[in-house]
This record gives structure tokens, C-alpha cells and sequence, in this order.
């Protein structure tokens, strides 16, 4: 019998349980797959204006959690909210230890909740990332920010994934999630050889932690052994049914079928 696939999120904790690793198990629960943590980050909630405060892991504890994986297998490593430099760094020497696995990077540098920040230092990093992921997505501003292109439009997107594949990114897809198209929630995978678009209405509904459940869901089909674009795809759809049936905290992660 072959054994369940194993997947490593190496992401936060959003103690609301819409995004963050609280998120990906939940996800990697839907699909059958045994989920690892390593925390990068805990992100409780505040009084001041953006709403949330990140606490990033103590360095040493970090790597501690790396290093305990040393002799585990992955089919997929997931890679979601970096909230240091030093956090970056490790976890990106830990993918160049493990290039035989495939890594789905979701380059978390704008929250919903905290649209405008200025991540320049993070974006460069991101980019350092590129030789060792499979697959990265990031919505629409993180696409701005890392192609140094303004989107408004899909041919926008176009040329902003042309800029990331020309930059060594293997598989790119952009969200445009709620923010490109107020009636359709479009993204846009390309490959610099395929480029297709994923489009489905935009749901009035709390889309918190639609982004994590996303890529975890890529990461989860790829783990399955489905090829990118078709995770993709599958994966579109499964965010489409977590949003649609999403509470005041976050989104509800559930397989179209059930
Ligand atoms: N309100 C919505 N209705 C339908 N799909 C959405 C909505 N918001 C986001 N999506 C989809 O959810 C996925 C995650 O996108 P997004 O929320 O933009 O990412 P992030 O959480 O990284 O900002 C994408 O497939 C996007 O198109
Ligand atoms: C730990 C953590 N990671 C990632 C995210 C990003 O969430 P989203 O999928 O909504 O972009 C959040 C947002 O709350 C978070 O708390």
C-alpha cells in the first residue's frame, strides 16, 4: 500500500484560524495528506490600526523545528508567511538541502488586512527563492511588488508573469482574487511557455485565509502527483467551495463533492 503523502507548511500561526498553518493542515486534511508544521511566526490579534500583530519564532527555536525534520520524506514543502530576513534565510537554505521536492511558495508580503506596506528587503529575498520553487503565487500587489510592475488589468498580469519567468520562476500563478475585477475573481498561471486563465464570480464572503488554502491546495494535488497546471485548476475550485462556505473568522475548507 503506498503511504500517505507528507507535506511541510513552513508557515505561521493565525490564532483566528483563517489563514496561516491553521489553514494548510486544514487543507492537507481535505486531501488525505499528513501535514508538518515548522512556525515561522505567531500573529495574534490587536487593538491599533492594522489589526494584527506578527511575532516571528526565535531564531534558534526556528531551525530547531528545521533540523527535527532532517530524516522526514516530503512529497511537497509549503512555504507561506516569512515574517524575518533571518526566518527567509533559513528556510531557504533548508529548500536548497531538499531540491528533489517540490516547493510551493506563497510569497506572503501583503495581508488583506495590510495593503500598502512597504516589504522591499522581503521582495528581493523572495526572489533569491526562485531557483528552488516549483510554484509560486502571489496575488496581485506581491506580483507588483516582485515584477516592479503596476496591474490593473489581465494583460497586465500577462506581462508581470512574463517579468517573474524571465527572473527563473518555473510556475507563476497571480491572483487577482478580489482586487483586479469587481464581478470575477480571475488569476492567471503561466509557465513562460502556457499561460492560462483561472477565473470564477467573485463571492461576497469573507475570503480570509483564501490565499494559504490556495496554496495549499496546489501543494496538495502536486503531492498527489498532479501536474501544476492541473493542480491549479483543481485547486481554483476548491478555494471557490472554502470561500463560498466561509465564517466570520476565515474561510471553510471542504472538497467540491462533499
Ligand atoms: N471574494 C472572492 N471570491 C472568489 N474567489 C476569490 C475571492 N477572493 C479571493 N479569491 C480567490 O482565492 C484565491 C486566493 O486569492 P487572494 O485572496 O487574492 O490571495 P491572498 O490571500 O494571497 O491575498 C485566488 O484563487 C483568488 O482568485
Ligand atoms: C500566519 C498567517 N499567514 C498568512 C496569512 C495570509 O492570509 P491570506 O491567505 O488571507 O492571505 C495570515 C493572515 O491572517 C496569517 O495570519
Amino acid at each position: 500500500m503506498k503511504s500517505t503523502p507528507k507535506i511541510l507548511a513552513i508557515s505561521g500561526s493565525d490564532v483566528l484560524s483563517g489563514g496561516g498553518f491553521q489553514a494548510d493542515l486544514a487543507t492537507y486534511s481535505q486531501y488525505g495528506i499528513y501535514g508538518f508544521v515548522a512556525v515561522t511566526s505567531i500573529v495574534t490579534v490587536a487593538e491599533h490600526a492594522s489589526g494584527f500583530d506578527i511575532f516571528p519564532t526565535d531564531l534558534d527555536i526556528f531551525k530547531r523545528q528545521l533540523d527535527s525534520l532532517n530524516d522526514v520524506t516530503f512529497d511537497a514543502i509549503k512555504i507561506g508567511l516569512l515574517p524575518s530576513i533571518e526566518i527567509a534565510d533559513l528556510t531557504l537554505r533548508f529548500i536548497q538541502q531538499h531540491q528533489d521536492v517540490s516547493v510551493i511558495l506563497d510569497p506572503v508580503l501583503v495581508f488583506k488586512e495590510n495593503k500598502d506596506e512597504e516589504m522591499s528587503l522581503m521582495t528581493a529575498k523572495m526572489l533569491e527563492f526562485l531557483p528552488y520553487v516549483t510554484v509560486m503565487t502571489p496575488n496581485l500587489r506581491e506580483a507588483e511588488m516582485l515584477a516592479g510592475l503596476t496591474i490593473t488589468t489581465v494583460s497586465d498580469m500577462k506581462a508581470a508573469a512574463t517579468v517573474l519567468s524571465g527572473l527563473g520562476s518555473r510556475h507563476t500563478v497571480i491572483k487577482g482574487g478580489s482586487r483586479l475585477d469587481k464581478h470575477f475573481a480571475r488569476d492567471l498561471y503561466d509557465d513562460g511557455v502556457i499561460s492560462r486563465e483561472f477565473v470564477k464570480p467573485i463571492v461576497a464572503r469573507n475570503n480570509n485565509g483564501a490565499g494559504c488554502t490556495f496554496a495549499s491546495a496546489i501543494a496538495s494535488h502536486v503531492a498527489l502527483g498532479v501536474s501544476v497546471l492541473a493542480a491549479v485548476e483543481q485547486s481554483k475550485e476548491f478555494v471557490y467551495q472554502a470561500i463560498l462556505n466561509s465564517n466570520e473568522y476565515g474561510v471553510l475548507q471542504r472538497l467540491p463533492h462533499r
